[in-house]
């Protein structure tokens, strides 16, 4: 008998190809409503800054790649086929799921690249998978979330923990670890989303794993929108925590994302920096998952366990 084939349906944000992209991308953001003049040059500016385009498309192709191949060599029963779907740009999660079709494909398994679960992001991407696969017939099994799986965690552990070890101990003594995560409106609180916990969750896991204990929870990169987002942004968090609590060392984990690309590379490494800067305060950030290939075994495993969970 030969294998299962499984389609493995890959959700991922999106970033512009090139800079023509940008304007259409930041309209799909905005569901559809073109942005002002002013707000498109400034992200032009932002994208510019981190040398042209974002490195995220790139990043996202070898990811799945990666996990596609790790799977399929972990296992005899399945063989996975890889489909990227993104939210934002082509190809997106809907164009995926026609391709699966195409293929023949029947049964699949979903994961976004990002680790935390919300009814804005994570939901979204599901609901939009699962809307168009059920035109096609094709089951999907979703993974809702892997904030917590050990690999993860002991992934940015061991990043965070040598940046620490480096450290003099008087520097070590007054360094904190600022965990962080894209903030959302507020409004998210109101249904209980699960968002800010599995966040402080994550902080928790790594605080253990590496006996740091100075850890605080941040929001960066948020919308320019009149509705109140979580805070606090980390921006103001590092003035508050060195002008409060004596801090002189800040690292940086943004472990709501899991590749280089414009939040993390303007957000922390210029807008956070440019604050440490001005305190004269030290700035660290350790790398990015990217395609680690522990951090790929890690996600390999959730999405087996999630196939498995529903055999
Ligand atoms: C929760 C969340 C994640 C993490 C989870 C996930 O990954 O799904 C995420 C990731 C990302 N967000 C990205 C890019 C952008 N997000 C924007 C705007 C927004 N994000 C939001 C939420 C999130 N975003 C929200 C609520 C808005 C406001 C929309 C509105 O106006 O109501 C804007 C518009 C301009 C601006 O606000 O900066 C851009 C350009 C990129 C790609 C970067 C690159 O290209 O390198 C990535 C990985
Ligand atoms: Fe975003």
């Amino acid at each position: 008998m030969g294998k299962q084939k499984l389609g493995l349906l890959v959700m991922a944000y999106g970033t512009p190809y090139k800079e023509e992209d940008i304007e259409p991308y930041y309209t799909h953001i905005r569901h559809g409503r073109k942005p002002a003049e002013d707000a498109l040059q400034d992200l032009k500016d932002r994208y510019k800054a981190i040398g042209g385009i974002s490195p995220l498309a790139k990043i996202t192709e070898q990811q799945a790649k990666a996990l596609e191949a790790n799977l399929n060599e972990a296992q005899d029963e399945y063989e996975f086929k890889a489909y990227i779907g993104l939210k934002h740009i082509a190809p997106f999660i809907e164009d995926a799921v026609d391709e699966m079709a195409k293929d023949g494909i029947k049964e699949a398994v979903s994961i976004v690249l990002a680790p935390h679960y919300s009814t804005f992001s994570v939901q979204s991407y599901n609901t939009r998978a699962s809307e168009e696969a059920s035109k096609h017939g094709i089951t999907i099994e979703s993974v809702e979330s892997w904030y917590n799986a050990p690999g993860f965690i002991k992934l940015w552990s061991d990043r965070i923990g040598a940046i620490f070890f480096e450290m003099t101990p008087e520097e070590r003594e007054k360094a904190v670890l600022v965990v962080s995560a894209h903030s959302l409106p507020e409004k998210i609180l109101q249904n209980g989303d699960p968002y800010p916990e599995q966040l402080r969750e994550t902080a928790e896991l790594i605080k253990e794993e590496t006996g740091i204990k100075n850890v605080e929870l941040g929001w960066q990169s948020e919308g320019n929108t009149p509705d109140p987002w979580l805070g606090p942004d980390v921006q103001d968090l590092t003035r508050d925590l060195y002008h409060n609590k004596g801090y002189r060392s800040f690292v940086y984990a943004p472990v709501g994302f899991i590749a280089d690309h414009l939040e993390v590379l303007y957000d922390n490494d210029y807008e956070c920096k440019v604050v440490c800067d001005e305190l004269g305060a030290n700035y660290y950030r350790p790398e990015m998952p990217n395609v680690n290939p522990q951090f790929i075994t890690t996600l390999a495993g959730v999405v087996l366990q999630k196939v498995k969970s529903e055999v």
